[in-house]
This record gives C-alpha cells, sequence and structure tokens, in this order.
C-alpha cells in the first residue's frame, strides 16, 4: 500500500468540482472586468506608447505575484510580446537583491521601490504600479515618487482601488479590477498586461488586427 493512500484512505474533497468552481470563477470575473477596463487599459496603452516613443521608459513595480507580473511585463516589453519590433525600455524594480535589501535594511522596505524611482525615473516615464488591494507601503511610496519626478501612473489595482486609487491624478490611469478575490484579481492583472503589450505593438507598427 502506498503511504499518500493510508494517509488519504478515503477522497478528502471532490477536487475536480473546486479545479471546475476556480476555472469558471476566473473566467467570469474576466468578463466582468472587461466593461470596466475596456477604456482604461485602451488609455494606458496610449499613455505608455506615448512615452516609449518619446524616449521615455516604463518602471514596474509590485509584491509577490505582483512582483512577477511586474517582471513578466518588462520582459515582454524590452524582449518581444507576439511580433518582432525593436526592443523597448522596461525595467523591473523587482530584481536586483542588493538594491532591494540594502534599502530594506538601511532605510526601510516602504522605500525599496520609491528609491529606484528617484534614481532612475525621469519626466515622462511611466511607472506601473501593481497592488491587488492597492494598499502596500511600497508601492504607495513608489506612486509618490513617480509624482515628483514628473512621471505619469499606471496602476494596476482591485478591491475599490485602495489607497492607490485615491493617490492617482488627472495624467495616472487607474485600471482597477471590480474583484475582491487576490488571486482572481491576479489574473485580470495578467490578461490586462497582455492586452497592454498587444496594444503597444499594434500602435508601434500599425498592426490592423
Ligand atoms: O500571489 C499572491 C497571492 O495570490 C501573493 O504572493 C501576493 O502577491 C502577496 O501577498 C502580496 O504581498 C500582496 O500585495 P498586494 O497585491 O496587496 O499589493
Ligand atoms: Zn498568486
Amino acid at each position: 500500500m502506498l503511504e499518500s493512500e493510508t494517509l488519504f484512505p478515503e477522497p478528502p474533497m471532490d477536487l475536480v468540482a473546486r479545479i471546475a468552481q476556480q476555472f469558471t470563477d476566473s473566467a467570469q470575473t474576466k468578463l466582468a472586468a472587461l466593461e470596466f477596463m475596456a477604456d482604461p487599459i485602451a488609455a494606458a496603452i496610449d499613455a505608455m506608447t506615448h512615452s516609449l516613443m518619446s524616449n521615455g521608459k516604463i518602471l514596474a513595480c509590485g509584491n509577490g505575484g505582483s512582483a512577477a507580473d511586474a517582471q513578466h511585463f518588462a520582459a515582454e516589453l524590452l524582449n518581444r510580446f507576439e511580433l518582432e519590433r525593436p526592443p523597448l525600455a522596461a525595467l523591473a524594480l523587482t530584481t536586483d537583491s542588493s538594491t532591494l535589501t540594502s534599502i530594506a535594511n538601511d532605510y526601510d522596505f516602504s522605500q525599496v521601490f520609491s528609491k529606484q524611482v528617484r534614481a532612475l525615473g525621469q519626466p515622462g516615464d511611466v511607472l506601473l504600479a501593481i497592488s491587488t488591494s492597492g494598499n502596500s507601503p511600497n508601492v504607495i511610496e513608489a506612486v509618490h515618487a513617480a509624482h515628483e519626478r514628473e512621471m505619469r501612473v499606471v496602476a494596476l489595482t482591485g478591491k475599490g482601488g485602495g489607497e492607490i486609487g485615491a493617490l492617482l491624478g488627472p495624467d495616472d490611469v487607474h485600471l482597477c479590477v471590480p474583484a475582491d478575490r487576490t488571486a482572481r484579481i491576479q489574473e485580470v492583472h495578467l490578461l490586462t498586461l497582455h492586452c497592454l503589450c498587444d496594444g503597444i505593438d499594434c500602435l508601434l507598427l500599425g498592426v490592423e488586427e
């Protein structure tokens, strides 16, 4: 007898039904978000493309799964998405462990992104600030730093947008997922990031479909 059979003599739960429910919830959350997010996503594509075409760059930040999303997006701009095109200027602020640990150690974890924004950000650049709650202190500080540097902010949030939503100005773009569960919000964030990549390529290359 396998050890797992002694640990779980009866099926503990209907895992297939749970998986089906997660797929259904994810698909429904995405479709419900379309109505609220299509116009702001188009505005974010416009803002990012305008910055990139004016020698600007995109700095991206977030925590946990959102750190991975920031890196995913930066890699697709800097390298490629689906079409051949020149590399685009995008950088995730989540990747340099020496920078991150020294700022957190010498100052505070809330400063890990904002110090990088102050060092690297220039007027006309865009900060992509990713937080499902809208309340992560280091992402909030990054938004303040971006405003100081006269950068536009594209904020990818959920749960009503939190403090970050309230900080945004008229030149910023708020992409707020109308959902409350972190995992579902993150799934819409990833779809949104791919829409941004696709839209930027479309505007830069003049692709029609
Ligand atoms: O990926 C997940 C949950 O799905 C976690 O790693 C999650 O990203 C972390 O708890 C973050 O620290 C949450 O931060 P935020 O989205 O509220 O800004
Ligand atoms: Zn996750």
